[in-house]
């Protein structure tokens, strides 16, 4: 039985794409044409009627979840007797590897810069905290990329407990899908954020080993306002993947520094092949063994069909 559902009682509600849909007429919402060129800049077939339909309500929920945090806020402040020091909200974005998470975090970061209560929004991957392919290779799990063992952790809880600690100014590893390894000595700071997206394949993943003393067993999503697990069947997602795979071929892979410059040459048949080969061996195995029994973890499971359009939301209730 999934974690979501006990003796039938779901902590979920289910919206199918036209109720979520009709839920933005409660409020005027549109887009601007300023926020289409900077949506359409990374990503030139995303539909705008998805966005529409699915992100400007869902931007509308987690807009009114800040602010409520906000709130929140200031009566603590009140009963405390003291200022505390501005922490971000933070908003985690989970799913398959090619399921779209960094495309939803983009449309997220562009739709909730909108807002004058948090104008401050910074995107930050957890491919960063990956182990370099040095330290990968040392400990014999190269072909682990992406399973739980391959990041490190205590320094994405390092850099979460940071930001929530008020943190001014703070620092995260970048990760280049071009050299296909951590960039030394690339930081990507983050200075006083109103919100912070968190988008990667473990950030509802529980710590691999139980602690000796409790109080040090944290999750990365104890620091999460909000989380969004993003779901597809997976024939679609292995055909996303290698969709993706095969269009690298003209753009990554021709890069003179390209990890796989090598495979720039493929032919379609011969790309689908490799990509099928990572998949099976890495990916996949990945999806079902650690990420995709996260997904009740979410407060928010946005569901895909063909053609990435999201046919099904289910929002936690509690
Ligand atoms: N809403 C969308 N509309 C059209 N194409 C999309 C959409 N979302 C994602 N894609 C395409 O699907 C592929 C995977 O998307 P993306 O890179 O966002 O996935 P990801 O989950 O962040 O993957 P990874 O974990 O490997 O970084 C890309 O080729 C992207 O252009
Ligand atoms: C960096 C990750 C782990 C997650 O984004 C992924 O894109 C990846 O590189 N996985 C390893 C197997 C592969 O090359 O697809």
């Amino acid at each position: 039985m999934s974690k979501g559902v006990i003796d039938n009682v779901t902590p979920f509600t289910t919206f199918t794409r036209e109720e979520w849909a009709a839920l933005r007429q409660s409020y005027p919402m549109e887009v601007t044409t300023e926020e289409i060129e900077k949506l359409k800049g990374f990503n030139d077939v995303l539909n705008l009627e998805e966005i529409a339909d699915i992100y400007l309500p869902l931007t509308r929920l987690i807009h009114l979840h800040a602010i409520a945090s906000q709130e929140l806020y200031r009566s603590r402040s009140i009963f405390l007797q003291k200022q505390e020091k501005k922490v971000p909200y933070i908003i985690g974005i989970a799913g398959s590897v090619a399921v779209g998470k960094s495309t939803i975090a983009r449309v997220l970061h562009t739709l909730l810069s909108r807002w004058d209560r948090h104008p401050r929004v910074d995107l930050v991957t957890t491919d960063g905290f990956l182990y370099s392919n040095a330290e990968l290779e040392k400990r014999g799990i190269m072909n682990k990329k992406g399973f739980p063992e391959s990041y490190n952790v205590h320094e994405l809880l390092k850099f979460l407990a940071e930001l929530k600690s008020g943190k001014e100014r703070v620092e995260a590893p970048v990760y280049s899908h071009i050299t296909y390894d951590v960039i030394p000595d690339e930081k990507q700071v983050v200075e006083q954020p109103d919100i912070v997206i968190i988008e990667g394949i473990n950030v509802l993943q529980p710590p691999r080993q139980r602690s000796v003393n409790e109080e040090d067993e944290v999750y990365v999503s104890d620091y999460f306002d909000f989380s969004i697990y993003v779901d597809a069947a997976e024939d679609h997602i292995f055909s996303w993947y290698v969709e993706r795979f095969k269009k690298l071929r003209e753009t990554a892979f021709r890069h003179p520094s390209s990890y796989f410059r090598k495979y720039a040459d493929l032919n379609d048949e011969e790309a689908y092949d490799f990509a099928k080969d990572i998949w099976d061996r890495i990916n996949h195995p990945n999806l079902t063994e650690n990420i995709r029994p996260t997904r009740h973890r979410a407060d928010l499971i946005l569901r895909k069909g063909g053609h990435h359009l999201v046919n099904q939301i289910k929002m936690r209730k509690i």
